[in-house]
């Protein structure tokens, strides 16, 4: 890819220059205390940051947190990021209660060299989401006008056509931090020619969102392991009962035309945890999976699938070899978040975590997952900070905050 880097920009010289970094600082929040319950994409940015502020740049941050709608949404500030993102770097962060308001301009007039300061959540803004050029151009104009140069660090935005990813890039000099480097790097190598055999393994509850990456991934997986809410509307097309299991109708055909043309490729559970209710505390049963009572919902796999998927993961025959060597995993195998359902994204995670193949793991809860279940990071090849965005990547779509970056 011909882009320029964060090392060509400092190789320049940033010292006492205003440097405009796009971040995605778009982590889960508890829902009972509004605190940070996983700061990976705080962390995944610091090596951009830090070499900015070491190379005495004047560092304007910039993000989105969650999906506000174009007007400020005290539930949606980036006011405990800012702390966070303080704590991690040693160093205070300036807050602008604003994004280009009177308090940002007055933030970033008042930097000095090596500091940073993070504006409030663009999404608070309608330009910056806007399908209208001229009104996120308006907005992306603004927010130019706090940079000498641009630097793309957001990779979990960089599908996204807004303001921040795509029309400010074409306003200043533009580089790729490292986080957009190495993701890219990484997953280039999956859309390349990964060593096989190439298990993917994929999950979570945006089924249709997933079908055209497993629709691009067929012809080049030699296996395909699906979990998580995503398997009900795959075992509705088998025909099998599934009671009041996460479900997408409108979808069922075209699972049938994917296990139509994945045949043996394609591995579904044999059995799902299936509740009385969707809550932490509900009675509930590992059941076969083509025997899901009508009043129950699955909301985990169950152990022989989480047996029969880690053998999979060893014996993905392709050629002599029988061990998986490149793995890819998006989306939990089931509620994780309750205790009571979170066995199948443990047992999956671990025999992930033991194969010896390269892994990537996708996802923002994907990844939050491996940290919360208390997984060791360094057991996997690359987390990804990218949700939509690494399976964006994956399908071979031209991805606007790159492109943007390439011109
Ligand atoms: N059986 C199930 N029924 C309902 N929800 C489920 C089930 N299994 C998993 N989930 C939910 O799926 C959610 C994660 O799905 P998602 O598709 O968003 O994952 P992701 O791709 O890792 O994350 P993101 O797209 O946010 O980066 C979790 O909150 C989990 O509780
Ligand atoms: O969580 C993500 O995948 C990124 O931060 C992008 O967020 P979005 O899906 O709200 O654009």
């Amino acid at each position: 890819m011909s882009i320029r880097t964060l090392d060509d920009l400092l190789a320049e010289g940033v010292s006492g220059r205003r440097v405009l970094v796009r971040a995605d600082l778009n982590v889960p929040l508890d829902k009972q205390t509004g605190d940070i319950a996983d700061d990976g994409r705080i962390r995944a940015v610091l090596p951009t940051l830090g070499a900015l502020t070491e190379a005495g740049a004047k560092v304007v941050v910039c993000s989105h947190l969650g999906r506000p709608k174009g007007a400020p949404d005290p539930q949606f500030s980036l006011t405990p990021v800012a702390g966070r993102l303080g704590q991690l770097l040693g160093t205070p962060v300036h807050f602008a209660t604003d994004t280009v308001g009177e308090s940002a301009q007055a933030t970033v007039a008042a930097l000095a060299d090596g500091e940073v300061a993070l504006l409030e959540n663009l999404r608070f803004n309608k330009g910056e989401t806007s399908k209208d050029d001229a009104e996120r151009g308006a907005f992306a104009d603004q927010l130019a006008a706090f940079g000498d140069a641009y630097v793309d660090d957001a990779f979990g935005a960089v599908h996204r056509k807004h303001a921040s990813v795509y029309d400010v890039p074409a306003r200043l000099p533009h580089v790729a931090g490292r986080l957009v480097l190495r993701e890219v790097e990484v997953l280039s190598t999956l859309t390349g020619s990964p060593e096989r055999p190439y298990v993917v393994v994929l999950g979570g509850s945006k089924v249709s969102d997933k079908l055209a990456v497993i629709e691009a991934l067929l012809p080049t997986v030699d296996r395909l392991l699906i979990g998580g809410g995503m398997c009900f509307t795959f075992l509705k097309a088998q025909g099998h009962e599934v009671g009041t299991s996460l479900l997408e109708k409108d979808m069922v055909e075209t699972c049938r035309n994917l296990l139509e043309r994945g045949g043996d490729k394609i591995m579904l559970p044999v059995d799902v945890v299936a509740a009385d209710a969707f809550a932490p505390d509900a009675a509930h049963d590992v059941v076969p999976a083509d025997g899901i009572p009508s009043h129950r919902v699955g909301l985990d796999i169950g152990p022989k699938t989480v047996a029969g998927f880690a053998a999979a993961l060893k014996q993905s025959a392709c050629g002599e070899s029988t061990n998986a060597r490149t793995i890819f995993w998006n989306g939990p195998m089931g509620v994780f978040e309750m205790p009571a359902f979170a066995n199948g994204t443990r047992g999956v995670a671990e025999a992930i975590a033991a194969a010896e193949a390269f892994s990537v793991v996708g996802g923002g809860d994907s990844a939050a997952a491996v940290r919360a279940l208390g997984l060791d990071e360094k057991d996997f090849g690359h987390i990804s900070t990218g949700g939509g965005a690494s399976l964006e990547y994956l399908e071979g779509k031209t991805l606007p905050g790159i492109a943007a970056l390439e011109n």
